[in-house]
């Protein structure tokens, strides 16, 4: 009879210390980076500066060049964004005194089986094998009605205490300045698409979006694992932010590329979500997170999604007889249901969530179950 398997504990600082990887962190080897050093991906930088101040001429140049990004592979970075240096480091400086924690503080804060707001670390109980090499702290920002207006604030107040106001305080602000420049975005992309300004930035006026605080520890073997791994965002919009540490990578052209830090520019990709609302026009791109040993790395995650309950359809704009169709009716809390309690989001997530949307409920519990 085998001793019970002893709960794996990601103690990184611990881990660290050790000379080999255990083996739940060690990828397949056609998954792992291995000590290749990858090439770096020169993403279009797109000044929004004009735009954002209503210049006409700035509004249709950026328009273009965000149209051009999408259809290549879906990531650009903005500059001259307007939010704040300061409220950028201030919430650099709470994630790192968070993950700075001992593991039992942050522990308080754990992410329960099924949700996606919580403390986690490497996904232990959630993943059996292929184990981020990561820390995770996700919390909901909402702009639904009806929703609490500091959705952020309530998070850090109840699953850490008043300890957290200020943290809590950062992380709100700088949600509420993401939300801003993801809507500003909307409106760039509803211009692409010829749907009008208005249109998407309509539709995510209310939202029930993710942030996510990525926090990633040196690693002694960087070349067997990921820290986070191959994956499309099944969101709408992400804008991710790292600073002097790199670890970005996009796959494109059959290569994985790296994505040089920028810290005054924001990384913008489309989601999966919002591929759906393009109908296929614009793609969710392929991208994962590779590790070092040397430092750590923290990256900043806003994920704009939808309004939990709204269906996501294309305008009918975007469909005819050339473009039919390409995924079903759905709603986020659904998809985002589905990555939380059925299916670990990778390249195929879209295609397999619309699959399981046509199975008939049972066997969709069946074959799909974690
Ligand atoms: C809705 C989400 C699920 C994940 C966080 C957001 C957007 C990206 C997803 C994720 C990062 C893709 C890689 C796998 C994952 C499990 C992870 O490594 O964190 C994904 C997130 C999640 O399911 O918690
Ligand atoms: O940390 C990074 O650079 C990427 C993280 C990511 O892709 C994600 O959290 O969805
Ligand atoms: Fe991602």
């Amino acid at each position: 009879m085998l001793p019970p398997q002893s709960p794996i504990v990601f103690d990184a600082a611990v881990l660290f210390r050790e000379t080999h990887l255990p083996t739940h962190f060690i990828w397949p080897e056609d998954e792992t980076p291995g000590k290749e050093d990858f090439e770096e991906l020169a993403v279009p930088v797109i000044d929004v500066q004009g735009f954002l101040s209503g210049d006409p001429a700035a509004t249709l140049s950026t328009t273009r060049t965000v149209t051009e990004a999408c259809l290549k592979h879906g990531f650009f970075h903005v500059v001259n964004h307007g939010v704040a240096r300061e409220l950028i480091e201030a919430i650099h400086k709470e994630a790192a005194d968070f993950f700075a924690m001992p593991l039992v503080e942050k522990q308080r804060a754990l992410r329960k089986p099924g949700e996606s707001s919580g403390y986690a670390s490497a996904f232990t109980g959630r993943f059996s094998s292929k184990l981020p090499w990561k820390e995770t702290l996700t919390f909901p920002y909402s702009t639904a009605p009806g929703s609490p207006s500091n959705s952020v604030k309530d998070f850090f107040l109840n699953s850490l205490g008043h300890e957290f106001s200020r943290t809590g305080a950062v992380c709100q602000e700088y949600c509420d300045a993401m939300n801003g420049l993801s809507l500003r975005i909307m409106e760039l992309l509803g211009m692409s698409l010829g749907v009008g300004r208005d249109y998407f930035r309509n539709f995510f006026e209310g939202n029930d979006s993710i942030m996510r605080l990525n926090y990633y520890p040196p690693c002694q073997k960087p070349e067997l694992t990921l820290g986070t791994g191959p994956h499309c965002d099944p969101t709408s919009l992400t804008i991710l932010h790292q600073e002097l540490v790199g670890g970005l990578q996009v796959f494109v052209d059959g290569k994985w590329r790296s994505i040089r830090p920028q810290p005054d520019a924001f990384v913008i990709n489309i989601g999966d979500t919002f591929s759906a609302l393009s109908n296929g026009r614009f793609k969710s791109c392929l991208h994962r997170a590779v590790v070092n040993n040397q430092e750590s790395r923290v990256s900043l995650a806003f994920f704009l999604s939808p309004e939990k309950n709204k269906v996501v359809r294309p305008p009918k704009e975007l469909i005819d007889e050339e473009n039919p169709r390409k995924y079903p009716d759905f709603t986020w809390s659904a998809l985002l249901d589905f990555t939380q309690k059925h299916y670990r989001t990778d390249v195929n997530t879209l295609e397999s969530f619309s699959n399981w949307l046509s199975l008939p409920p049972v066997a969709a519990r069946i074959s799909l179950a974690p």
